[in-house]
Formats: structure tokens, C-alpha cells, sequence
């Protein structure tokens, strides 16, 4: 674990040179209670000066004078109105970095980069920039001249919907604009043109337009469950503890889980995502928020719907969560998780909830169920009691968490929030809880955050935390895994194997039998995840791929009634494999699906064509609309 945290030693060097390092081990050590040591290492961090005295953002940007920032834009539009548009990009560039993003100046270079850009048909880069500025600090009167450059844009990239959007609210502004009364007609009439245009075509899309199927859990919702299909349940096993059983048998392609994240954060920080957890949008283009300009919004509805699930206090502290040792993204997300649970129920009942929990006292199997016996993946409690490893952590690590959330609620006392000092303990010691189930279930297993693929590479859109979905185990040899499109965050999960009644349903952690031996994978869910793994594979030793078979023999074939079908549909499957074009896969997800269950029932595991069919299901069932 140390070694994923390369700031590890922020805090422990200070108190090493304070002398107290051997001390602080011992008494963390002594500590009974959660909210004891928390309070224990608020002290410490008070006592050698360890906590910012002030919220000085300025450190964190340094600009030049405004002036510089205006010289280079009137050198930008010099070079616009010689059609020189590379050259006025780099001015207005220049001039955008020199001031600070929140000013007039920084939207006015922002905005006549856009309109460089639109000149160049480069209506993404123009889209892009327009988005950005258009919540912040634009004068008014220019603000119609916005909505009709984006409306265009958006035309030309075929987002009418948008584009039709973006024309009303040119209309709109166009009152608020410093022009003749002649002009504007002119001006309106274009406008309400283009606005009819939009019309016409939408009426056209929406004619030829094929809404995808809506996927449905197998069985129906699970009563308890209702993220999970109703033909399974959850069950004890010695090894593993609480997993997810098929009480009836479940087909490859059935949908087993349909669940949304508890709480989100988009991963990157100049990303595309939008940063509402119940968006999380993927857009190429997003608004920013004109506050803290530093994360994204699809609309002013998600917008809105942030500010009150507690963005307006994570504003003026974001630099500051963003610099904090440990994993930062995951140090946000337990602060956007903390507010918004604590805003909704205020601290008396947030801090009654978190000290009533108690993981050990809790039966395991219902863990995370509400009182009427329903597990639910929008409850605070559910997500607050999953697996996680709190109760293991060595000493150093759990002083590492603590010193980070006293971090954290500092920076958020220090902006004007009010945390009553008799809660403190409890609003502590439960933001240690969110940081460690963040870091096992939104991070470390990150198999089922939304993710963009492009020539080989993988790149994470999200963190976010699925209590549901968590409730799998993992088997080197998964039966299901996440279907749909990869950017969205609603998760779906289907079978990718026959799942004969009384198995358990299991994922893939990101830990594989076919290309690592039992003693990597072993070592692997040791130190990654805390656990030794107990799946089939592991326990019965299967080699990796290079060594399964890829024939049949009397070694392999479990029914030999069945021999010569299996046989010849192997040689049918070969030649399959060798035709068929990737993109081309989901065509053929039936025939995938019945050549893997007839050799479920007669070859002996594993065999290298079923292997490869498997992987080919789990390819078909995903959509990767950006390849
Ligand atoms: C995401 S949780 C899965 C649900 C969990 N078993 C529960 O009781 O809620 C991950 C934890 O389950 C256990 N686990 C998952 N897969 C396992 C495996 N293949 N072998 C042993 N333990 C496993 C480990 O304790 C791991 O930390």
C-alpha cells in the first residue's frame, strides 16, 4: 500500500523532525475508537503547525498584469482581421494564460479564440471555448454575438438540438446588445432563420431516428436487491464472505445488474465529464463552473443540481483538496460524498448514523441493508458499510488517512463552514471510513468506471462507486461483466458464461488466469486488494494460456456421446474466428452464445476456444462509440 502513495512521507517527516513519529505510532496504536483517533491526530497536526493558517489561493496561480493580457489580445484581433488565424490563436492563447480564468479579460480572450477557431472549421476547438466562457465573466452586451457563434458551431458538428438552444438565448440577449435598432432586426431575422432550419432537421432526425434497446434485468429486479436480477441471491461462503449465487440458471447475454454509482467524480481535471453525479455526461465540450473554473457542467440544471449536493462549499477549497497528499481525486470525491450526505441530513443525524455503525456488530450478510430488508444503491448506509479495509489497515497508513481527512475539514472550516466541535470526532472518523471504501471500491476496483478506448489505450473518465455491483466477488475466470457503452454511467452487468443454478456470480477484478500464473495473481490480490484469492483457477491451478489445450482429446471432452458434434463445432468456430471482423462480432452474439454452452457442458476447463469465445461475448457486449 505505501508504495501507491509516493507523498506518503508529507506528514510523517514533519513529525519525524518534530521527534514525535515513534510516539505518534504508539498511542495511534492505543487508540480504541475511530473518532478518538482522528481527535488524537487533529491535535497532532494543531500542535506542530501542520494545518494552513489561511485560504491563500494565490499561491497556487501566478498571472501577469492584465495589461499584458489585453496587449496580446489586440495583437490577436490584428492578426484576425488579416485572416491570420494560426498567429491570432497564439496571441489570444497567450493573452487567456496571463490573466486569472475568473476575469473579463481571460472570457474576452477566450471567446475571440473561438472565433479564430470557427474560421478555421475548426468547430469543435470554437464549441469548446464558447462553452467555457459563457457562464463566466462576458460582458452582456457581447453576449448574443456567444449563442450565435455556438449555435453555428454546433450546426456544422450537428448538434441541432444544441444549436436550437443556443439561438434562443441569442434571441434573448440580443436586447441586452449595443446596436442600432436597424441591425438588430437584421440580426434577429438571421437568427430566427437559422432557429427555423434547426427545426426542420430535428423533425427529420427524430422521423429516422432508432432508439436502442432498453436493457432488463433477467427475472425481473431482485425484491431485496433491486439493482440485481431477481434469479439471484446473496450467500455466506468461508473464503470468500458475502457473494452474489444464481438461484436458477442464468445464460450468457442475461442481464444480472443494472446499477448506478453512489457518489462520482470525473477523473481528469480539465476533463469532459460532467461533474453532477447524476450526469457524469461524457461531452466533448462542457460549461464551466464561472466560480471555481475548475470542474465542468453539461447544463445549468446539472449545475445547479451540484451546488446543492455541496459544490458551492467545495468552490472555494477545491486548489487546496486538489493538493492534498494521498490520492486527490479521491480525497474530492470523499469530500463531494461528506456534503452531500451531511447537507441532506444535518449533523445531528449524520453523526447518530455514522456512530451507530459498527461494522463488527453488523451481521455480514445483511450489512448495507436498510430497515425494511432492502439493499439499495442510493443509500447512505450501504455505501457507507462496504467491504473496505479499515479494520486492517497498518498504523502508518491509517495516521496517513487521518491526517488527510483533518485536512480536509480544515480547508472547509477555514472557508466559513460550521462544524459543532461535539460533532467533530464522528464528522472525522467517518470521512476516514469514506476515504478507505472510496479507495478499495471506487479506485482500486476500477473494472466498472466509465472509460474512454482509443487505439489500444484506456483512459478512466470517472471515478465512481457502484454498492451494488461491489457485492461481487472475484474469480480469475469471471461469468459476467459490464456491458453497454463504456462512457455511461449507469452500469450493466451480464453473463458472459452459462451460470448453472447455486454458482456464484463472479467478476474479473482485472486479475486474469490466461495471462498471469496463480502465483503473480495470488500475489497481485494480496497487495492490491487484501485478499488471497479463492477462485476456481487459483484453486485448482489452471495454466495460462500458452499451456491450455486448444484440441480435443479424451482428456478434455467430458461427454463422449457428444464427441463428434463438439468436434466439427469446433472446426465451424475456428473458421468463424479466423472471418469474422470485430466491429462485426455482436451479429453473431447468439451463435456465440450457444457454441459456448454446448462446450460448457462437454469440455473440461480450460480449453483455448473457449477461452476465446468468452473473450469475444464480453468484446461483443461492449460499445465503444469513439473507436
Ligand atoms: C468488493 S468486495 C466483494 C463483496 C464482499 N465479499 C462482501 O462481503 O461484501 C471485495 C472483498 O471480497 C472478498 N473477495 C472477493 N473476491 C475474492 C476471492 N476471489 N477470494 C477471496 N476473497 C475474495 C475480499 O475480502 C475482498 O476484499
Amino acid at each position: 500500500m505505501d508504495l501507491e502513495f509516493d507523498d506518503f512521507s508529507y506528514y510523517s517527516t514533519r513529525l519525524l523532525l518534530a521527534d514525535v513519529l515513534d510516539d505518534v505510532y504508539v498511542e495511534m496504536a492505543k487508540t480504541q475508537s475511530a473518532k478518538s483517533r482522528f481527535m488524537f491526530t487533529r491535535d497532532l497536526l494543531r500542535k506542530h503547525n501542520m494545518l494552513d493558517s489561511s485560504l491563500d489561493t494565490d499561491k497556487f496561480f501566478e498571472y501577469e498584469h492584465p495589461t499584458v493580457s489585453e496587449s496580446y489580445r489586440q495583437r490577436g484581433n490584428e492578426f484576425f482581421k488579416a485572416k491570420m488565424y494560426d498567429e491570432a490563436v497564439d496571441m489570444y492563447t497567450k493573452s487567456l494564460k496571463s490573466c486569472k480564468p475568473t476575469t473579463e479579460c481571460n472570457a474576452l480572450a477566450v471567446a475571440n479564440r473561438s472565433a479564430a477557431h470557427f474560421r478555421m472549421g475548426k468547430y469543435d476547438l470554437c464549441l469548446k471555448g464558447l462553452r467555457v466562457v459563457m457562464w463566466a465573466n462576458y460582458p452582456s452586451k457581447l453576449a448574443y454575438k456567444l449563442y450565435e457563434r455556438a449555435g453555428n458551431a454546433e450546426r456544422k458538428l450537428g448538434l441541432i438540438e444544441s444549436a436550437k438552444e443556443s439561438y434562443a438565448e441569442c434571441l434573448t440577449r440580443l436586447d441586452e446588445a449595443d446596436m442600432s435598432a436597424e441591425n438588430k432586426l437584421k440580426f434577429r431575422a438571421a437568427v430566427e432563420i437559422a432557429a427555423t432550419e434547426c427545426d426542420q432537421l430535428l423533425t427529420y432526425q427524430k422521423r429516422t431516428m432508432k432508439t436502442p434497446p432498453v436493457e432488463q434485468l433477467v427475472g425481473g429486479r431482485n425484491e431485496n436487491i433491486p439493482a440485481l436480477s431477481a434469479f439471484v441471491e446473496l450467500k455466506m461462503s468461508e473464503n470468500m464472505g458475502r457473494g452474489v449465487y444464481a438461484t436458477r440458471d442464468i445464460n450468457p447475454g442475461d442481464v444480472v445488474a443494472i446499477d448506478e454509482p453512489y457518489i462520482s467524480v470525473p477523473f481528469q481535471d480539465d476533463s469532459e465529464v460532467c461533474n453532477y453525479n447524476g450526469c457524469l455526461k461524457f461531452d466533448f465540450a462542457l460549461f464551466r463552473c464561472p466560480k471555481c473554473v475548475m470542474v465542468y457542467y453539461c447544463n445549468k440544471d446539472c449545475m445547479n443540481k451540484d451546488y446543492e449536493d455541496g459544490h458551492h462549499l467545495v468552490c472555494p477549497i477545491i486548489c487546496f483538496i486538489k493538493s492534498t497528499p494521498g490520492i486527490s481525486k479521491i480525497n474530492e470525491l470523499a469530500l463531494k460524498w461528506f456534503l452531500k450526505d451531511y447537507l441532506k441530513m444535518g449533523p445531528k443525524k449524520y453523526c447518530s448514523i455514522v456512530d451507530n455503525f459498527s461494522e463488527s456488530k453488523t451481521d455480514p450478510i445483511t450489512r448495507g441493508f436498510n430497515e425494511i430488508g432492502q439493499y439499495k444503491s442510493d443509500n447512505f448506509l450501504t455505501a457507507y458499510s462496504l467491504d473496505c479495509s479499515e479494520n486492517k489497515m497498518p498504523t502508518h497508513v491509517l495516521i496517513f488517512f487521518n491526517c488527510i481527512a483533518v485536512d480536509i475539514l480544515h480547508y472547509l472550516t477555514l472557508s466559513g463552514f460550521k462544524i459543532p466541535e461535539r460533532y467533530m470526532g464522528s464528522v472525522g472518523a467517518s470521512l476516514v471510513r469514506i476515504l478507505t471504501v472510496l479507495d478499495s471500491n471506487a479506485r482500486k476496483l476500477s473494472i466498472n468506471n466509465p472509460y474512454i478506448s482509443h487505439q489500444e489505450l484506456t483512459f478512466i473518465l470517472a471515478f465512481t462507486l457502484y454498492p451494488t455491483i461491489s457485492l461481487f466477488n472475484h474469480s480469475c475466470d469471471g461469468n459476467i461483466k459490464r456491458s453497454g457503452v463504456i462512457t455511461d454511467r449507469i452500469r450493466v452487468i451480464k453473463a458472459v458464461q452459462p451460470i448453472p443454478k447455486g454458482t456464484q456470480l463472479c467478476c474479473n477484478y482485472g486479475i486474469m488466469f490466461k495471462e498471469d500464473d496463480k502465483e503473480l495473481r495470488q500475489r497481485v490480490s494480496n497487495d492490491r486488494f487484501d485478499f488471497n484469492c479463492y477462485c476456481d483457477p487459483c484453486i485448482k491451478n489452471w495454466p495460462t494460456l500458452k499451456f491450455i489445450p486448444n484440441r480435443l482429446s479424451t482428456l478434455n471432452i467430458l461427454n463422449p456421446k457428444m464427441a463428434d458434434t463438439v468436434s466439427s463445432e469446433c472446426e465451424k468456430f475456428v473458421k468463424f474466428k479466423m472471418s469474422v471482423k470485430p466491429e462485426d462480432l455482436c451479429q453473431h452474439l447468439n451463435y456465440l452464445y450457444s457454441f459456448i454452452k454446448l462446450l460448457y457442458t462437454n469440455v473440461k476447463r480450460p480449453f483455448a476456444l473457449y477461452e476465446d469465445c468468452l473473450e469475444m461475448i464480453g468484446d461483443a457486449h461492449i460499445i465503444n462509440k469513439f473507436l
